[in-house]
Parts: structure tokens; sequence; C-alpha cells
């Protein structure tokens, strides 16, 4: 588990990172959105061990991170600027690897690299950013760590590249139990990967959720009410309305509770017409952050 308290960090007068409460359960998927300079990468590094916290305390395992090499065996840190040896190939890097971390599978490493098309005997400063990305991606998966530290990792993949990248990361939490922390600009492409997303905002945690607790707990419906009947009177049935949009006769509330709840309260309603829709993760965060007085699309869009 990694334990973030009041996690604080400042640069020349300005606070990157402001007393940050989170826990990072193992086997899941820990997304971390926000705008750009939300402080996401000073969080990544203090995690990281990169950068030592001015306030508070980041442990992993019950480990404190900074010069503690026991804790930073536990996890493989992806850089949005990506480090590598000057003149350094994929094996060069690999070989590198292999000492520091004791459970590299380096059969995988070349399996995978051959898979992606890249020749680990090739300088790296030949690559592409997106053939960069890959070979740390590789890297970050051979390394056998418990948690996979991804700095905007995603960013430069094309779309074949992220699927790949993604699948990979699911069947590596399934077979071992491995913990992706994922910091991105892009809620979407957070979507269909993470269990957990924390929304960052000017240094602090705005919302921080299991995506199935806010699946499960926010829908839409979309109804034709009676004539005369107006979405306010849909409360006197029990229904929690966030918010309410109207096309000629046709409504769509988005609305809070679980969906056995939600049902009944519209069966009681008896609309002309209704149907419950599932939201989109960027919905939720509409609604949820909407709630809490922001505009999220301002935020993260
Ligand atoms: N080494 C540094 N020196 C001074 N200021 C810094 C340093 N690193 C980060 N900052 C500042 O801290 C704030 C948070 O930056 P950070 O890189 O953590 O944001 P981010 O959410 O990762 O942004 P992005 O999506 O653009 O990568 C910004 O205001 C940035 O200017």
């Amino acid at each position: 588990m990694i334990e973030a308290v009041n996690l604080t960090k400042r640069f020349d007068g300005i606070t990157a990172v402001d007393h940050i409460n989170a826990t990072i359960r193992e086997g899941s998927v820990f997304g971390l959105i926000g705008t750009n300079g939300a402080g996401k990468s000073t969080f990544i590094r203090m995690v990281a061990g990169v950068l030592r916290p001015d306030e508070g305390s980041i442990t992993i395992d019950g480990m404190n991170v900074f010069e503690n090499e026991e804790a930073k065996r536990k996890f493989f840190y992806i850089s949005d600027d990506q480090h590598f040896f000057a003149n350094a190939t994929p094996l060069d890097m690999m070989r590198y690897y292999r000492i520091v971390y004791p459970n590299f599978d380096e059969a995988r490493f070349h399996s995978l690299m051959k898979s992606f098309g890249l020749n680990e005997k090739r300088k790296i400063n030949t690559f592409s950013k997106g053939m960069k990305k890959q070979v740390s991606v590789i890297c970050g998966v051979c390394a056998g760590t418990e948690y996979l530290f991804c700095d905007e990792t995603f960013d430069g993949l094309d779309p074949v590249m992220r699927q790949a990248v993604k699948s990979i990361f699911a069947s590596d939490m399934e077979e071992r139990n491995l913990t992706p922390i994922i910091a991105s600009h892009n809620l979407r492409e957070l979507e269909d990967i993470c269990d957990h997303v924390g929304l960052l905002h000017k240094g602090g945690i705005l919302l921080s959720k299991d995506l199935d607790e806010m699946k499960m707990n926010i829908h839409k419906v979309q109804c034709v009410l009676r004539e005369g009947m107006k979405p306010a009177d849909l409360q006197n049935f029990g229904l929690e309305i966030l918010k309410t949009e109207q096309r000629g006769k046709l409504m769509t509330l988005t609305v809070r509770g679980d969906l056995s709840h939600v049902e009944f309260a519209m069966q009681k309603a008896d609309p002309i017409f209704y149907e419950t829709i599932p939201l989109s993760l960027e919905e939720i965060f509409i609604s949820e952050t909407e709630v809490v007085g922001y505009d999220v699309k301002k935020l993260i869009f």
C-alpha cells in the first residue's frame, strides 16, 4: 500500500503539491488526473523518492521512500522525460535494470522487444518518442516490481500500442498483482483501465474515488414525463437529481443513487417513457465536481 499523509512540496513560493492525503491499494490501477501544472509529476516524483517532501510523508508498504533502496526496489518509475544512459541500447538498459531489480524477467524482455518490433541493439537516442516510451514500458513491466509509476506514459504511443500496453498491464495485474499508478491529463485515456481515480487541482486532491463506486451510485435517466409533471416533482418519489437537461419533451436527468432505487422511483413517477443509461467517466466527473462547485471541463479537458 502507498500512503501519502499531508504530502507537500513547494518550489520558490509555488505550492506544487498541497497537503495531499491519499491511499493507493495493491492490485488496482490508480489514475491521477489533472490539468497541466496541477502537481501530478511532483506527486509521482515524491512517491518515487526523487524529491524529498517539504512536509508530510510518503510510504510504500510502510517504508519511507526517500533515499531508501529497499523501498525503491518495489517500484519502477517511467518518468515524463525518460532517462536512458548516453548512447545506450535497450539491451544495455536491460543489463542495468537486471542488476537493480532482482526479479527482472530477461526472457520476457526479449520476447516483448520482438513483438513490439524494436531492435534491442540499436541506440535508443535514434528511436522516435513513441519507441522510447515502448522501451520504458517493456523495461517497467519486466522489472517485476509490485508498483509501476507511469507519468504521461500513454502520451506519444499510437492507439494500437496503447491497447497493447493496457492489456499487458491487465495481465500483470491478474498474474502478479501489479499496481500501476498512471498520471495523465486525459480522462478518456484512463477510463477503461483505472479502478480508482484521483483528480488533482492546484496541488490538492479534489476528488478520489473508486470508479465502480462512482458508476454504481450515479446514473443518467432519459424520460418523457406526463403532462403537467416537472422534473422537480420526481424528487417527491425519492429521486436525487443532480442535473436536468431538456430537449423538447425529452428530459435527460443525472441522478444519484443505486440503480434499483432509481428504477423504483421512476416506476412510481409513471412517466410516458424512461430508460436508464450508464454514464461515462467523463460525465461522472463533470457531475461530481459540479456538486462541489467546480466546472471540471475547465479543469481537465
Ligand atoms: N523543479 C521545479 N522548480 C520549480 N517549479 C516547479 C518544479 N517542478 C514543478 N514545478 C511547478 O510545480 C507545479 C506543478 O508542476 P507538475 O510538473 O507537478 O505538474 P503536472 O500536473 O505534472 O503538469 P503537466 O501535466 O504539465 O506535466 C507547476 O506550477 C510547476 O511550474
